[in-house]
């Protein structure tokens, strides 16, 4: 952040430089107009404070020639002054001082430069990459400069084809796209393709368009753009719509990240990420009556691990642990995605087997049987006891019953000599 400071005392020079060294300013010093005229056609500066009578020139003379001129014409200018002459300070404010500051009140300053401080486009904490869809150079230019003071790195595209070669290969925070394009195109057509992906749908589109084409503007908004800024472009209109436009983006995607993730407690078991109990329940009432309603098979396995207590006695609970996580990548990659499998609690999970009458359910849990036998997950050799049930066509289950029936054949199987399968008719 800069500031320039013209100002022919050195007394009062050092008191500015005192009271704006907590700013973190990049102050610069000149004594004239002259030399105030020169450090703003050097540099870009984020304020000017100005004293109301120079060796060259007044105070007021120095406004007019910054508002009029092309040169940062926008920059607060506050004119520090002993001057209590109500005209001459009114004439000061007609001239385009944004405030007069009495030398007696310099807090007054501080309190400016706190209220100035959110309209610069230094207090937007923005970064990343901004993509411009624009025909001419010099407006990609300029808008270029303007983008890197907002802290955005920006790539041009000339043409849609361009814009979409870089959007292949960079991830943007903001796409920026002119209406009236060369060769028949439009930003228009531009902005309907990028809705149309899945990926694009979120990324903020701003729309630049000519002031008077009310109808381009409405078409735009239409199209999906999120906002447009009119031509010519204010510098403080611009940061102020990207910095809403990106940082409304930031929230969204915050709150879907955080939704996910709150998502993932609610049905996730922490230690294996397969489902919970609560989640498996939930899925299963809808898989229920959905397949009783159109007569489709399905099938419940109840797997759970033999003599788990003596592999946590015997080794320690963390290595009971890896041994759990580790059946439970094995069972996720055993069976489809359409396929349910959660961890119901303990050493024991449950597998859904969507559209699966009983026999190849039992078949898949025998497979299953031999799979964990040969996996010996942290060197130790360890079954798994499955019991099967399905879906009774003849009769409306549910699936707490047929569940319990699973868990007799599991039962069963423990009883029979465990690491193997049973499977329950009735
Ligand atoms: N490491 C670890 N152990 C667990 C966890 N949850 C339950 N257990 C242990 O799992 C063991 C289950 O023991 P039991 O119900 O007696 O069953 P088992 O030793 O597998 O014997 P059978 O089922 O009859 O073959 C207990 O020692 C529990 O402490 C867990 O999250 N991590």
């Amino acid at each position: 952040m800069r500031a320039l400071i013209i100002e022919p005392s050195p007394t009062y020079q050092r008191i500015l430089s005192r009271m704006l060294d907590t700013y973190d300013f990049d102050m610069t010093f000149v004594d004239s107009a002259t030399a105030g005229f020169r450090a703003m056609r050097e540099h870009h500066h984020q304020f000017v404070c100005v004293a109301m009578y120079l060796p060259d020139l007044t105070g007021i003379e120095f406004c007019q020639h910054i508002r009029q001129g092309s040169i940062n014409n926008e920059v607060p200018i506050f004119i520090v002054t002993s001057e209590s002459n109500p005209e001459l300070l009114s004439s000061a404010l007609t001239a385009g001082a944004t405030d007069i500051i009495r030398k007696d009140d310099l807090p007054r300053l501080e309190e400016a430069l706190h209220t100035l401080i959110p309209l610069g486009p230094f207090r937007y904490n923005i970064s990343g990459k901004a993509l411009y869809l624009e025909d001419s150079l010099t407006v990609a230019n300029a808008t270029d400069a303007k983008l890197k003071r907002l802290g955005l790195q920006m790539d041009h595209a000339f043409s849609i084809a361009e814009a979409h070669h870089l959007l292949q290969h960079n991830k943007y925070e903001l796409i920026m796209t002119d209406i009236v394009l060369q060769a028949n195109e439009t930003g228009i057509d531009f902005i309907k393709q990028l809705r149309s992906e899945t990926r694009f749908q979120q990324t903020p589109i701003l729309a630049v368009t000519s002031l008077e084409s009310i109808n381009r503007r409405i078409q735009a908004l239409q199209s999906g753009a999120n906002d447009y800024i009119s031509k010519p472009v204010l510098d403080e209109e611009l940061f102020a719509r990207i910095n809403n436009l990106i940082s409304s983006n930031r929230l969204v995607e915050q709150l879907t990240r955080e939704r996910q993730r709150l998502l993932e407690l609610a049905t996730k078991d922490h230690l294996t990420g397969l489902y919970n109990r609560h989640f498996m329940g939930e899925v299963a009432k809808r898989r229920f009556a959905e397949a009783y309603r159109n007569h489709l098979p399905l099938s419940v396995l109840v797997i759970d691990i033999d003599h788990f207590k003596q592999i946590n006695d015997q080794y320690g609970h963390q290595t009971g642990d890896n041994v759990l996580k580790c059946l439970a990548e094995a069972l996720r990659q055993q069976f489809n995605d359409d396929d349910y499998v959660a961890r119901f609690g303990g050493e024991e999970f449950v597998v859904l087997l969507n559209q699966t009458e009983l026999e190849p359910a039992r078949h898949k849990a025998a497979l299953l049987c031999q799979t964990l036998q040969q996996l010996k997950p942290e060197n130790i050799i360890t079954t798994v006891s499955v019991g099967a049930a399905s879906l009774n066509p003849a009769q409306q289950e549910y699936f707490d019953e047929v569940f319990a029936r699973a868990d007799k054949a599991l039962y069963q199987a423990k009883q029979n000599g465990r690491n193997q399968v049973v499977a329950l008719v009735e």
